[in-house]
């Protein structure tokens, strides 16, 4: 874990903590329900004001930020293609610039001196970057040969409907952050670094709910209105390191895969569902996330019981109830963290909501996380008649950098 690392805050553990100043000093910022879940905090209703932008979590460290703390309120992702007169010089010297960038930002610092800042009142509010290595980036970096085997290419599932032009990528950035204009500003700066390195390929916008917008810390919801992020591994279970984080090639040890999903909802059919049908759907309550195995006195956090029947033998949690067949138990052990983010980009020309998951996935290896979960979804998952996989990327998300580092520096100068 990075020097920065505190022991887990709040229920479901936290790998950084965000330092607040000002009027919220002193108070440790968690996550609550996995990475969609809410801000713990010692106090209740989670920081606002001075104390939410002042929130900071450390750039540096040994592991890249944006993986295991909570959802911020406002992600941008951008991937970018490595243009064929950069190399593998030019390749470091973006990351070097991007680090160095992203450093500052997260420490509340303008990106660069005399920088003509927009988010200038605002404090760095939860800003992370997160930057991730597309499979296209070896060859055109003369390193095809570190090119590791998890980066090798998603299989198609069935139903997939994906747009090349919104997929792949040589580069990823994440950035995130619990005020729009902060997360906006740091985007348009990493553009601005990546001039004449690499060219834009697509960029995407998401959020989740804003801390302290509910009376007390909570897991978020998605779109659907389902509580969304309950049953994700915590840092506080023994095998969580080993499946979210790499131990190999040596670049990589510390690191994760990200497994990204532009996830379109066909809302308005879903929401024509009586209740019950959505419920069964899904397999948990709508109203508080409580699994259907428990009966009424169950509550989020009750363990799902895939074998729990009602009294004429029916099981409570239906045969293609997502729960069920997303779960690790039915996909030999299969696990991943899922840290997704709403998008809302308008209407379609035909007048229903563009809108849905950015889903995004953190393993150790994909092929025994994303993978085995979503051949099993596409083919029996009863949500899948609601949804639309438009967009699909993987990228390597190396470990952190030390201070005075980059984020890849192991991979192209070790
Ligand atoms: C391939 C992996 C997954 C995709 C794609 C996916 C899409 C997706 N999921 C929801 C809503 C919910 N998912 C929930 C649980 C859940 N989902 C996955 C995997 C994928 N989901 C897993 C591994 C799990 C945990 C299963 C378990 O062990 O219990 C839930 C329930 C609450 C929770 O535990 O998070 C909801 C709700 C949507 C809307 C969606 C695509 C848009
Ligand atoms: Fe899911």
């Amino acid at each position: 874990m990075s020097g920065q690392s505190t022991t887990p805050a709040g229920s479901g553990g936290l790998s950084r903590r965000a330092v607040l100043g000002g009027a919220g000093a002193g108070l440790a910022v968690g996550a609550a329900g996995g990475a969609w879940g809410g801000r713990a905090s010692a106090q209740a209703p989670a920081a606002a004001g001075p104390g939410l932008g002042a929130a900071r979590v450390p750039f540096h460290g040994a592991r890249q930020g944006g993986i295991t703390e909570p959802a911020q309120a406002r992600v941008e992702w951008a991937a970018f293609d490595l243009l064929a007169s950069t190399g593998r010089d030019g390749l470091a010297a973006l990351l070097r610039g991007w680090s160095a960038a992203a450093a500052r930002m997260a420490a509340g610092e303008p990106a660069a001196e005399g920088e003509n800042q927009i988010a200038l009142d605002a404090g760095p509010s939860s800003l992370t970057v997160t930057f991730g290595f597309g499979a296209g980036l070896f060859d055109k970096a003369g390193l095809a040969d570190r090119r590791p085997a998890a980066l090798a290419a998603l299989p198609a599932f069935p139903g997939d409907a994906l747009d090349p032009a919104r997929s792949d990528g040589d580069l990823w950035v994440q950035v995130g952050a619990d005020d729009a204009l902060v997360a906006v500003h740091a985007l348009r700066v990493l553009l601005r670094l990546a001039t004449g390195l690499a060219a834009p390929r697509w960029l995407m916008s998401g959020f989740a709910r804003t801390p302290g917008a509910t009376p007390h810390p909570m897991t978020g919801r998605n779109l659907m209105g389902q509580v969304d992020g309950t049953n994700n591994p915590r840092p506080s279970d023994p095998d969580f390191e080993a499946a979210v984080f790499a131990t190999g090639p040596d670049w990589m040890a510390g690191g994760s895969y990200a497994v990204l999903r532009r996830i379109r909802m066909l809302l308005e059919g879903w929401d024509t569902l009586p209740l019950d049908k959505q419920e069964r759907i899904i397999g948990r309550r709508k109203s508080d996330g409580a699994p259907l195995s428990g009966g009424p006195g169950a509550v989020e956090r009750t363990p799902v019981d895939l074998a729990a029947t009602d009294p004429d033998g029916v099981l409570r949690i239906a045969p293609d109830a997502h729960v069920r067949v997303a779960a690790a138990a039915s996909n030999g052990g299969a696990a991943m963290l899922r840290r997704g983010f709403s998008f809302h980009d308008g209407l379609l020309p035909d007048g229903s909501p563009d809108a849905g998951l950015l889903f995004a996935a953190y393993q150790a290896d994909p092929a025994r996380g994303f993978v085995p979960v979503q051949q099993r979804l596409a083919r029996g998952d009863g949500l899948s008649r609601y949804l639309r996989h438009e967009a699909s990327a993987l990228f390597a998300v190396p470990p952190g950098a030390p201070a005075g580092g980059y984020v890849g520096q192991q991979l192209l100068e070790g």
